[in-house]
C-alpha cells in the first residue's frame, strides 16, 4: 500500500515513520545523540536559534524608519508598505527557522519537509516583493501579475519537493547564485559606498557559508577525524547574517527605485562607523544625501 504524491511513490511505513527520529535521508556531519538523547544534532539546533538574536534587533532598527514624521502624511503610509514587506519576510524567516531547529532535533522526514518548504516560501515572498521590477520577464508589466506568477510556480515546486527530497537542498542553494546575479545587476552603476560595503558584506557573508555547507556534505570524513564536525552549525550563523545583510540590501535598493522622494539611506547600528553592525534604513529630508543608485 502507498500513496502517489506529485508523481512519487510513497510507502505507508514511510508516511507512518514521517515524524520518527532520523527517518530523513539527510543527516549532518555533526555526531547523533552527542549531547543529548532528545536532541540529535545538538549544535545544530541551537545555532538554529542564532536567528532570534538577529531577528528582534533588525525589526527593532525598523521603528525609527516606520515612524518617520518630517515627510507628508501620504509619504509615512507608503513607508509603511515598503516597512510592511520587510516585515513579512521578518515573520516567514521565523517560521523557517524555528522548523530548522525541529529539523536538528529530530532529524525526521516532517522535520527535513519543513525546513525546506519554509525556506522556499521565504524565497517567494523575497521575490514577490523585492525582485526589482527592471528584472520582470517582459509579459509581466506589474508587481501583482508578478507575485501571482511567483505563488504559482512555489505551489507547483512545493508539490514536486516530495519527488526526490534529498535534491531539494541543493535545488534551493541555487537561488543564492540567482540573487548574486540580480544584486550584481542592481549594483552596477550604484555609487553609494554604504550600499557597495554593504553589498560586498553580504556576498562575502554568503559566500563562506555556502563553503561551510557544502565542506559539511562532501568532507565529512575528513572533519570527523579533525574532530570538529560543526561546519553546518556555523553555516546556520552565517546565513542569517547573509539575509540579514542581503535583504537590507535589496529592501533599500527597492525603496530607492520605487519611493526615491522620500530619500532612503543606509545606517549602521550601534556605530555608523563601525566596520560591523546591523544595517538599516534611515529616512533623510535633506536632499543632500538623495540616493545614488
Ligand atoms: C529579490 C529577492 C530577495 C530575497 C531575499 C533573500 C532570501 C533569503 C531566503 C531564505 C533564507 C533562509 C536561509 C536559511 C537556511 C537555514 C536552514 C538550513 O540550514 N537548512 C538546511 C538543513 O538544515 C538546508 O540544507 C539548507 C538549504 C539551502 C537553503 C538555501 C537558501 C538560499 C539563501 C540565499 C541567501 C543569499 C543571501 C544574499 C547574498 C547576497
Ligand atoms: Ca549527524
Ligand atoms: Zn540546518
Amino acid at each position: 500500500m502507498g500513496a502517489v504524491v506529485a508523481g512519487g511513490f510513497y510507502s505507508s511505513e514511510k508516511i507512518a515513520n514521517a515524524f520518527a527520529y532520523e527517518s530523513s535521508e539527510l543527516d549532518w556531519c555533526e555526531d547523533n545523540y552527542r549531547y543529548s538523547e532528545h536532541v540529535v544534532e545538538y549544535f545544530n539546533t541551537v545555532s538554529s536559534f542564532f536567528f532570534f538574536i538577529v531577528s528582534p534587533i533588525m525589526l527593532y532598527l525598523m521603528h525609527p524608519y516606520a515612524k518617520e514624521r518630517s515627510l507628508g502624511i501620504h509619504v509615512v503610509w507608503i513607508m509603511m508598505i515598503f516597512v510592511g514587506k520587510s516585515i513579512l519576510f521578518h515573520i516567514t524567516s521565523f517560521c523557517s527557522r524555528v522548523f530548522s531547529a525541529y529539523f536538528h532535533m529530530t532529524l525526521s522526514f516532517v522535520g527535513q519537509m519543513l525546513d525546506e518548504l519554509s525556506i522556499l516560501w521565504v524565497l517567494a515572498v523575497g521575490y514577490a516583493v523585492w525582485f526589482p521590477r527592471k528584472l520582470f520577464p517582459s509579459f509581466i508589466k506589474d508587481r501583482s501579475t508578478f507575485s501571482r506568477l511567483v505563488l504559482l510556480i512555489t505551489v507547483i515546486t512545493t508539490a514536486s519537493s516530495f519527488v526526490k527530497p534529498t535534491a531539494n537542498a541543493y535545488a534551493l542553494n541555487c537561488f543564492g547564485l540567482h540573487l548574486l546575479y540580480t544584486l550584481a545587476v542592481e549594483m552596477k552603476c550604484c555609487t553609494d559606498q554604504k550600499a557597495l560595503r554593504l553589498a560586498k558584506l553580504s556576498v562575502a557573508l554568503w559566500v563562506l557559508a555556502i563553503s561551510c555547507w557544502i565542506s559539511d556534505r562532501l568532507c565529512c570524513s575528513l572533519w570527523q577525524r579533525l574532530n570538529f564536525c560543526y561546519l553546518h552549525g556555523i553555516w546556520h550563523i552565517l546565513i542569517v547574517m547573509a539575509v540579514a545583510y542581503g535583504s537590507t540590501l535589496i529592501a533599500y535598493l527597492d525603496a530607492s527605485n520605487e519611493i526615491p522622494y522620500s530619500l532612503p539611506g543606509l545606517q549602521y547600528w550601534p556605530c555608523d562607523k563601525w566596520a560591523v553592525g546591523f544595517p538599516h534604513i534611515v529616512l533623510s529630508s535633506s536632499p543632500k544625501t538623495q540616493k545614488r543608485c
